[in-house]
């Protein structure tokens, strides 16, 4: 239940917006084609397909399903029928899992994915939705934009990741989650050096063959309930289409502003860290950044009481931390 302070309203001329996946914009969307994806050696066109895969780490069958599909909305369609059979704590861990999913998007399509989000400067983003007030926000008649928007804010904290820290998202570690399973096997760690070189050593087809993935033909635009036909045309005709690994060449926010200073961002990430202890310089090579930065976050997480100093060396500690927690995205960024 997502609590009514959680709720934005944004004014759609300050606002870089999303609906359809041909809009300028349209490239920020999970929807949209040319964004491939590669986990654990397996070639995934869209993030929508790797979303959507997570929720079934215990069926696997289930996922080659999703992850065979050209289309990202009939994946999203294919997975509909087994939602009530999704890993028990979803709600719980789909936020987490949706950041993740966008920062694979990011270290697989590091030129292409980052100049888009960098282009959106400093603006409010916003999925703009006819119906979906979680991940988006419905337009209502007076040229505003009321939702959750969990995806339009993921994109600005990613956003700001990548203004202020762009090392630490060279990386990306699955995040703390029980059981993210791809296919029988633990989702593993990715680096962009790692991903440069799969792109040139897998061939996509190769992939799909090898985990026995047949391409299943599109779900009839009849069958999908929730989104408009022109949309469902246009992702079709983007995913027809199988994208090349390669790279493609290719805050003044609203009236009711949100804080994404960098270290809010890094904090949930800091305190997992310090579950156990940790000296500065460990934290430094964990993030890859300069261990002066790291000592004015622990400093600050410090003040706050997240993170508790110790000495004799000098080490820090999370004073409360809850290995498998969702990200507190919601909450971090409740501070208007
Ligand atoms: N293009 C589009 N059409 C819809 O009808 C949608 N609901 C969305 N939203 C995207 O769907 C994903 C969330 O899926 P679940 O509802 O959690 O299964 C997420 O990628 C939203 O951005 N998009």
């Amino acid at each position: 239940m997502v609590s009514a302070s959680q709720y934005r309203t944004y004014n759609r001329q300050e606002c870089i917006t999303f609906r359809k996946t041909s809009e300028p914009f349209g490239g920020l969307s999970n929807m949209a084609g040319g964004y491939p994806l590669l986990v654990n050696g397996i070639s995934i066109l869209t993030s929508e397909a790797l979303y959507q895969a997570c929720r079934f780490p215990h069926l696997p069958d289930v996922q080659k399903l999703i992850i065979a599909q050209r289309s990202p909305m009939t994946a999203k369609m294919k997975s509909k029928p087994y939602r009530n059979q999704s890993r028990p704590d979803w709600d719980k861990v789909r936020v987490n899992i949706m950041r993740w999913c966008l920062r694979v998007k990011l270290i697989q399509n590091w030129e292409r994915f980052g100049k888009l989000l960098l282009s959106t400067q400093d603006k409010p983003i916003v999925e703009d939705s006819p119906k979906d007030n979680f991940w988006g926000a419905i337009p209502n008649d007076s040229n505003q934009l009321i939702g959750v928007n969990v995806l339009g804010r993921l994109l600005m904290e990613l956003r700001e990741l990548l203004k202020q820290s762009p090392d630490f998202l060279k990386s990306v570690e699955p995040p703390a989650i029980s059981d993210l399973l791809l296919l029988d096997k633990p989702i593993e760690r990715l680096s962009l050096k790692e991903v440069s070189i799969h792109k040139h050593e897998i061939n996509k087809s190769q992939t799909q063959e090898q985990i026995g993935l047949e391409l299943v033909e599109e779900t009839k635009l009849a069958q999908v309930d929730d989104q408009n036909e022109e949309q469902v045309k246009e992702d079709q005709r983007q995913n027809n289409v199988i994208q090349p690994y390669q790279e493609q060449k290719s805050i003044n926010f609203n009236h009711l502003p949100e804080v994404y200073d960098a270290f809010y961002i890094i904090l949930p990430y800091l305190e997992q860290q310090l579950h156990t202890e940790h000296t500065i310089q460990d934290l430094a090579e964990i993030f890859k950044v300069r261990p002066v930065q790291i000592k004015d976050w622990l400093e600050q997480g410090v003040k706050l009481g997240k993170i508790k100093k110790l000495s004799k060396p000098v080490r820090y500690i999370s004073t409360s931390i809850s290995k498998n927690e969702e990200m507190p995205l919601l909450d971090l960024l409740k501070s208007e």
